[in-house]
């Protein structure tokens, strides 16, 4: 409902920004050839930065943190700055958009208020989220056809680009499990050394997590899960026999002053064994916790949780392992992430791990579609004046880029509608 809302308006500040000349209407004669959304748009078909730029200020929400760089920083959110007089909803509001048109129906509903109601529920979501990039991992390693190693690069140099302030950049595994990532060594020496963002990979062991450092990775993850049976078919072991070996990995990674992520899979649901118990997470969320990982991220692998089950699962974790220590990892098979991770947010939780265009799925969880789109997950976050430090139109340009070549179209609804709403723009 809100996104409808936030879309509506959207389309409308595109026209009244058109309207008022804000925009030459030549900025949008490059979207003239997008006539079908079918289609992976082309680099050279998006419009420029500033054009995106201000698509995304309008299409943001009203509520920021005081200081930002718009100068609208008026926020319901508890903490922050609360005042009308200045936002841009307001604005909408005391001006009347056109003649002979009035305000439409549904604006306001976009509208924040300064306390009551909206308050009760925004006000414990983080002023910031880290975003953990998992796209050229989680999302590639799903891939069938093999990507080349100077595309997954060029893809890594683009999110990083884009302000991500983690990017994970591939998997140690054994190539004969995963062979879309058997260039992990090519890919980490070609980007080890980029600023701007730390790039963790995945090592399952310690032979995976010798040979990330030798390719100079300085921050790894280790992949638990809360199934047995997921456990057994994706990294041949036990659960117990996981923790055991990853003890080693981080006393390994202790010794290199290198920190270690960790991961539970399965955290409401396995391909195999259904629905997994809270309690079953929260033991393998707490032992990843003791052994030294930094950071636990709750994965559901098959895309199957609800706030319905995600909260009880969160309440138990949150019970062992302190908050500010959780990511959640939600893949979109229900089409459930947004809501998992707001209800996530209102939790405390401020990392969120995503992938951009939506790319994804293990090969070892039938079934399974992409993560959530990070352009989605950075859409939802403006909106609510969360802090990312991600600029979408960069974000945009590099799905679009990797959907392209795997000849695709973005999965990411944000990615979808902006591009439709140039589109549309250029028709005017
Ligand atoms: C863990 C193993 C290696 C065990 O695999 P195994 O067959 O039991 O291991 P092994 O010790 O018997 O070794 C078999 C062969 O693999 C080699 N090998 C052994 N280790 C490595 C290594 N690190 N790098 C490169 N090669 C390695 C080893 O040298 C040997 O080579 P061979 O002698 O046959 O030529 C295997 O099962 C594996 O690589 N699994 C990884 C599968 C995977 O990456 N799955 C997707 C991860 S996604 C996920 O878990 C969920 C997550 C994190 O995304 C969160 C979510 O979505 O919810």
């Amino acid at each position: 409902m809100l996104a409808k809302k936030a879309l509506q308006l959207c389309s409308w500040q595109r026209t009244k920004l058109l309207r008022a000349s804000m925009i030459p209407v030549s900025t949008f004669e490059f979207a003239s050839a997008m006539s079908s959304m079918e289609e992976p748009l082309g680099l050279d078909k998006l419009p420029s930065m500033s054009t995106i730029d201000r698509i995304q200020r309008f299409s943001s929400g009203a509520c920021r943190s005081s200081g930002d760089e718009l100068g609208m920083g008026h926020c319901f959110i508890d903490g922050r700055n609360c005042s009308s007089s200045n936002s841009w909803m307001s604005l909408n509001i005391q001006e009347t958009p056109f003649p002979g048109e009035g305000i439409q129906e549904g604006w306001l509903m976009v509208s924040p208020s300064c306390g009551g109601l909206g308050a009760r529920f925004l006000k414990d979501i983080p002023a910031f989220v880290k975003i953990v990039e998992v796209g050229p991992r989680d999302g590639l390693q799903n891939e069938k056809t093999i990507v080349p190693t100077d595309i997954k690069i060029e893809l890594i140099r683009r999110l990083v680009a884009s302000g991500l302030p983690v990017v994970e950049a591939t998997s140690f595994v054994s190539p004969k499990w995963v062979p879309q990532l058997a260039d992990a060594r090519d890919v980490m020496k070609a980007v080890h050394s980029l600023e701007g963002s730390k790039l963790p990979v995945l090592t399952p062991n310690l032979k995976g997590f010798e040979a990330a450092v030798a390719a100079g990775a300085k921050e790894v993850a280790v992949f638990a899960s809360a199934s047995e049976s997921f456990s057994k078919s994706n990294i041949n072991c036990s659960i117990e026999e996981s923790i055991a070996r990853y003890r080693v990995v981080t006393q390994a990674a202790k010794e290199h002053s290198i920190p270690v992520r960790g991961y539970v899979s399965c955290v409401v649901g396995c391909p195999v064994e259904g629905p997994i118990s809270p309690a079953k997470v929260a033991f393998v969320a707490k032992a990843l916790h003791d052994m030294g990982c930094y950071e636990i991220s709750l994965g559901d692998t098959i895309g199957v949780g609800t706030p319905g089950t995600v909260v009880p699962m969160l309440e138990a974790v949150m019970a062992v392992v302190p908050v500010e220590k959780l990511a959640v990892h939600f893949h979109d098979t229900y089409g459930q992430s947004l809501p998992n991770i707001l209800v996530s947010l209102q939790m405390g939780i401020s990392t969120v791990d995503s992938s951009v265009a939506g790319l994804g799925g293990c090969p070892y969880a039938k079934g399974a579609t992409g993560n959530v789109a990070t352009e989605d997950v950075v859409y939802m976050l403006n909106g609510l004046g969360v802090k990312t430090n991600v600029d979408l139109a960069k974000l945009l340009a590099a799905g679009d880029f990797i959907s392209k070549q795997l000849g695709r179209a973005p999965v990411s609804k944000a990615a979808v509608a902006l591009s439709r709403a140039v589109a549309d723009a250029s028709k005017i």
